[in-house]
């Protein structure tokens, strides 16, 4: 697939919320490392502007995978990616041609893009979009796609199939086959804790807490990991606020440390998050009148 084929009006909400968290990821500001509308963070090559060059360029491609889900609705989960990836592929080398060869959003198509085909497919078959069926859709389209790509090493050399070889990371491929785990553990449970930028700043934090992003270690190794682990640990255990986030931001701009991954499953969580029932009124500590 090249060119972008013939699309009708989306079937879900869902390409249209991923365009407003790939946006909102984008503004929220300061992110430690990562392009915001401050800085570039630890990017010499892109910024704030090429991130909205690149989400133009990605916009149209969402509602072709949502459409792909809905068409192949019945079709078995496991021969749903094999179909959905020629216009993965075309929609990266649109990104990359938007971008003058800078990858931009190439994780984020890959979870973003199968978060779209999911809920097609929920969508085809009737079935209501939830949070729950959106994850188990997902995980249910890439079962065995860690062992297929990265355990028997046959994927192209990429830098995930290093890493996995060298650190059993698995990166985007597992956290899309496990129905995005880091997200719903450490995050999703906690979102209402917050509301605003801080909402999004809080789930920032425990996913660079928690999550093995294959980033970090490509650029920084196991020590880049560890140190912006312990870093966003650190940070979640006192009181915080853009001060400190623009600390670490400083600290990772230093070490060329960018969590990208951590970036992407933000998007990600933005998305699921908008399928969860409303906080109790009393956690805003509505008086009983
Ligand atoms: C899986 C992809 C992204 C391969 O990339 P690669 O081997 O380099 O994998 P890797 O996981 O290391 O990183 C890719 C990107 O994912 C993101 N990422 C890294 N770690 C993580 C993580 N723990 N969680 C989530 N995202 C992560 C980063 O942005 C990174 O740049 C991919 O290029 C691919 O298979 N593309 C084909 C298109 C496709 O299948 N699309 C399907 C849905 S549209
Ligand atoms: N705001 C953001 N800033 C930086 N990266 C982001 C942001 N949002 C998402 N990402 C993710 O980070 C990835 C880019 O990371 P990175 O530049 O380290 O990758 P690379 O180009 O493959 O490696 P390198 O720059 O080391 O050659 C993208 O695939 C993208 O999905």
């Amino acid at each position: 697939m090249t060119g972008l084929p013939a699309i009708s009006s989306p079937v879900t909400a869902l390409p249209e919320k991923v365009i407003a968290a790939l946006r909102c990821e984008l503004d929220l500001t300061p992110k430690p490392g990562l392009v915001d509308r401050n800085n570039n963070g630890a990017h010499h090559d892109m910024d704030h502007a090429l991130f909205m060059k690149s989400i133009r360029a990605i916009t149209p491609w969402l509602t072709v995978f949502e459409q792909l889900g809905y068409r192949q609705a019945f079709l078995p989960a496991e021969s749903q990616l094999s179909l959905l990836r020629p216009a993965g592929l075309a929609c990266e080398e649109a990104m990359f041609s938007a971008t003058g060869q800078i990858n931009t959003h190439q994780g984020g198509i890959f979870s973003l893009g199968l978060l779209c085909c999911a809920a097609g497919r929920l969508a085809g078959r009737k079935e209501p979009l939830s949070t729950t069926a959106l994850c188990q859709e997902t995980s249910a389209i890439c079962q065995g796609i860690v062992a297929r790509e990265l355990a028997t090493g046959q994927v192209t050399p990429s830098a995930g199939a290093r890493l996995y070889q060298r650190y059993s990371l698995t990166g985007a491929r597992g956290e899309a086959e496990s129905g995005f785990l880091t997200v719903r553990r450490y995050v999703l449970p906690y979102w209402h804790q917050e509301s605003g930028d801080r909402q999004h700043h809080n789930a920032l934090l425990r996913l660079m807490a928690v999550n093995a992003d294959s980033n970090l270690v490509s650029r920084g190794g196991i020590e880049g990991l560890q140190y912006v682990r312990h870093s966003a640990q650190q940070t979640l255990m006192a009181p915080w606020g853009v001060a400190e986030l623009e600390e670490m931001d400083r600290h990772f701009i230093l070490r060329r440390l960018s969590p990208g991954g951590s970036a992407d499953l933000l998007a990600v969580a933005m998305v699921l998050a908008d399928f969860l029932p409303s906080p109790p009124e009393s956690a805003f500590g509505k008086i009983p009148w």
